[in-house]
C-alpha cells in the first residue's frame, strides 16, 4: 500500500535525494514542475487552452515549482501569469524568474481580487507553500488564500494544499479546498483528506533502494508516463486509490498466485481490478446510517469508503 508521508519523512527524503543520490534541486525542480503541468494539461484540456491559469508561488522549492510548471504551461498553450509575492536572491529562483520572463510569461504586482479571478481566470495552480509549511500562516500570506478561496476558480494544489498541516490537513476555519491535488515523490499524510476529483503523483526520480529504504510503496508508473492515478480510476472501480489499496492489503494473500517456470501467475492488483471493473456497475450505493452497502461485492469495504 503507498505510504502517505510524515512531515519529517518528507523532508529526510529530500536530503537524501540530494546527499546520497546526488540529485541538483533543479534537476528535481524541473521535473517536478513538469508533471504538474503534464497533470494539468490532462485534467482540464482543450476547454482551457489559450485560457489565463494563475500561477501563485510561495518563497520556497514549492514555488520554484510553479515557476517551473507556468513555464511548461506556457509551451502546453496555456496563458499564464505568476503571482510572486515574496522572492528571495538565490540564484535558483531568479533564474527560474527569468526563464519564465523570457517567455512572456506576466509577473503580476497583486493578486487580483476575488470577482476578477472568477471573471478571467479559468484556474489557480497553488504553490505556495509545499512540505516544509508549519501552521498558522504568517499574516501576510493570509488574505492571497482567502483570496483564492472567495474567487471559487478550480484550483490546483502542487504537493499540499497551502495552509493545510502536512500531516494533520486542513486548518479548522475551512482552508483550501483544491479540485486537483498533485502529490509529489509520495503523497504527504494529509492527502488522505483531500476532497477534490482528481489526486496525481509526479515526480518521478525515486531511486529503488531509496523507495526501499522508506517503505514508500509507490504503485508502477505505467510506460513513460509522469503520472500516476488515473482520473478513470474511481469510474472504474467506484473507489478511491486508497481504498483500493486496503482492499488490496486484506485479501492480498488469499488471492496472490505462485510464478511457475511457464508462466507468471496473474499479480493480485489485476486481479482485484478486473473484479472490481466488473462489479462496478452493480455497485449502489446508499450512506444508510454512515455505512456503505455494495451489491454483488463479494468484499467488505473498510470504514474509509465511505469518503467517496
Ligand atoms: N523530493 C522532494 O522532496 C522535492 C520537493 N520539491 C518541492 O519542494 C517543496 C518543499 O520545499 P521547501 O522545503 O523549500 O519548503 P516550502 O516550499 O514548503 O516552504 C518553505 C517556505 O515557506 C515558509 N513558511 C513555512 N511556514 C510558514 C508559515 N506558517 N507562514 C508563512 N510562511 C511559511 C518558510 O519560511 C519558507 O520560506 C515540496 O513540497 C515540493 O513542492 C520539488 O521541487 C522537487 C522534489
Ligand atoms: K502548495
Amino acid at each position: 500500500m503507498v505510504k502517505f508521508l510524515g512531515q519529517k519523512e518528507a523532508m529526510n527524503i529530500d536530503i537524501e535525494l540530494f546527499n546520497e543520490y546526488k540529485f541538483s534541486v533543479d534537476q528535481l525542480m524541473e521535473l517536478a514542475g513538469l508533471s504538474c503541468a503534464v497533470t494539468i494539461a490532462k485534467c482540464y484540456p482543450s476547454d482551457l487552452k489559450g485560457d489565463n491559469v494563475l500561477v501563485i508561488c510561495g518563497p520556497g522549492n514549492n514555488g520554484g515549482d510553479g515557476l517551473v510548471c507556468a513555464r511548461h504551461l506556457k509551451l502546453f498553450g496555456y496563458c499564464p501569469s505568476i503571482y510572486y509575492p515574496k522572492r528571495t536572491e538565490k540564484p535558483i529562483y531568479q533564474n527560474l524568474t527569468t526563464q519564465c520572463q523570457a517567455m512572456s510569461i506576466p509577473f503580476l504586482e497583486d493578486i487580483p481580487n476575488a470577482e476578477a479571478l472568477s471573471k478571467n481566470c479559468s484556474l489557480i495552480v497553488d504553490a505556495l507553500f509545499g512540505f516544509s509549511f508549519r501552521p498558522p500562516m504568517r499574516p501576510e500570506f493570509v488574505s492571497v488564500v482567502d483570496t483564492i478561496k472567495k474567487s471559487g476558480v478550480p484550483l490546483c494544489s502542487v504537493d499540499i494544499p497551502s495552509g493545510w498541516d502536512v500531516e494533520d490537513g486542513p486548518p479548522e476555519c475551512g482552508g483550501l479546498e483544491p479540485d486537483l491535488l498533485i502529490s509529489l515523490t509520495a503523497p504527504k499524510k494529509c492527502a488522505e483528506k483531500f476532497r477534490g476529483r482528481f489526486h496525481y503523483l509526479g515526480g518521478r526520480f525515486v531511486p529503488p533502494a531509496l523507495e526501499k529504504k522508506y517503505g514508500l510503496e509507490l504503485p508502477k508508473y505505467p510506460g513513460a508516463f509522469h503520472l500516476l492515478y488515473d482520473e478513470k480510476f474511481f469510474n472504474y472501480t467506484r473507489m478511491s486509490v486508497k481504498s483500493f489499496d486496503q482492499l488490496l492489503q486484506l485479501i492480498r494473500e488469499e488471492i496472490e498466485g505462485t510464478d511457475t517456470n511457464f508462466r507468471q501467475s496473474i499479480r493480485p492488483e489485476e486481479k482485484l481490478m478486473v473484479t472490481l471493473r466488473w462489479n462496478a456497475p452493480f455497485v449502489e450505493r446508499s450512506k444508510n446510517m454512515g455505512c456503505i452497502q455494495y451489491r454483488r461485492l463479494r468484499f467488505f469495504p473498510t470504514t474509509d469508503m465511505t469518503e467517496q
